[in-house]
């Protein structure tokens, strides 16, 4: 990463019972999860990064931007710094309807750059048809695309996310994601985002950091950090395998879709026809991987990729956790540990991954 595209993060914070210490440099696009458990110094990080914490000793570089540096006496304050902030809550004015929300934080804004940001936002986040509405008349969900939409109505530089989906609802969280994805696919600056869920890391983040008790215990793309056999995103049922690819091909006779991805093929079924070359992420139980030492030409498993093991974790359970390498791309396999001593798996070894089941993210 270079320092101009990237973020780079040095904060020493000590107050009273905790300290947050982190030295992090982070991609300058595309969604970074903050992922640990409560407690571990996830928002004091963002509190810090849009100043509103001024630790003693700090350093912080967005994109070639020096916002912060103890050394050289520099601190932008927080209405400086060009950032979105989206909190659990909307926390929006609930005597304005929504275009005048949208309106007021653009008012207020210091650095907005475009003048057609807000209607990009209210694009973005499909909430045209509510502009007139008071909040009071919006749906959980909505409300909080408002309030994404006035985050971003200013034109950031970087946004900043603290578990915008956990004040909802299940339902309303999954009519959420699929905008937030689109935010991923279609900005070009970069999303941090503060979670405890596992599911929302997979289905959204492309970086990982794990904090906790205010340092940073892991950090990396989300294939390093999901596949590192020590991460406690490989430990239990848990444990998964993001694939990131494209659609390769469609069968429609028998609604099976092919993804190509750097280390191979794979077919799921699917209700939907994808268009070829669309892209695609795949979650990859490791309880949904199964070890062979041959090809097994009968057998109803349709994704057999050749792989070697790069690594394997014994748990208390009977449990062994395998780190593949199939074509350059990381897997887990869960098995038992009966199977790896019956096999008699190793570090090195060549073996085939089945793929039983995939879901689509
Ligand atoms: N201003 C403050 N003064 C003293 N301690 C603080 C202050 N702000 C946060 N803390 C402490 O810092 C620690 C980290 O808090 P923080 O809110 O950053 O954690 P978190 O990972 O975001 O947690 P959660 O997931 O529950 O929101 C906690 O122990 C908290 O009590």
């Amino acid at each position: 990463m270079s320092s101009t595209s990237a973020i780079d993060i040095r904060f020493h914070l000590p107050l009273s019972g905790f300290t947050l210490e982190t030295d992090l440099q982070l991609p300058g696009k595309g969604v970074t999860a903050l992922f640990g458990h409560s407690g571990s110094g996830k928002t004091t990080l963002l509190r810090c990064i849009a100043g509103l914490e001024r630790p003693r000793e700090g350093f912080l570089r967005v994109r070639g931007k020096l916002w912060q540096d103890s050394k050289q006496a520099v601190f932008l304050p927080t209405w400086k710094r060009p950032l979105g902030y989206v909190f659990q809550e909307a926390n929006l004015f609930p005597h304005l309807n929504v275009r005048k929300n949208l309106e007021y934080g653009r008012k207020r804004a210091f650095f907005i750059r475009q003048p057609d940001g807000l209607e990009q936002a209210v694009e973005l986040l499909g909430i045209s048809h509510l502009l007139e509405r008071l909040p009071e008349r919006l749906s959980g969900g909505e409300r909080q695309r408002v309030a994404i939409a006035r985050a971003l109505a200013v034109c950031p530089q970087v946004l900043l996310m603290d578990e915008p989906l956990a004040a909802l609802d299940l339902q309303r969280k999954q009519e959420i994601l699929p905008f937030l994805t689109r935010l991923n696919n279609e900005l070009d600056i970069p999303i941090l985002y503060v979670t405890h869920s596992p599911q929302e890391v997979t289905r959204l983040a492309d970086y990982l950091v794990v904090l906790e008790k205010g340092k940073v215990l892991r950090s990396g793309t989300l294939e390093e950090t999901m596949t590192a056999l020590d991460s406690p995103l490989a430990q239990g049922q848990q444990a998964s395998t993001i694939l990131v690819g494209t659609v390769s091909a469609y069968e429609a006779e028998f609604h099976l879709t092919r993804m190509a991805f750097p280390g191979g093929e794979i077919s799921l079924p699917t209700g939907q026809a994808f268009a070829v070359g669309e892209p695609l992420r795949l979650r990859v139980y490791a309880s949904d991987v199964a070890i062979a030492l041959h090809p097994v030409q009968d057998s109803s498993i349709l994704n057999v990729l050749p792989a070697t093991i790069t690594g394997l974790a014994n748990d208390q359970q009977g449990r062994t956790m395998l780190r593949l390498n199939v074509g350059g791309t990381a897997l887990l396999a869960g098995i038992t540990h009966k199977s790896a001593a019956v096999l008699g798996l190793y570090k090195g070894m060549q073996v085939f991954a089945q793929i039983k089941a995939t879901a689509i993210l």
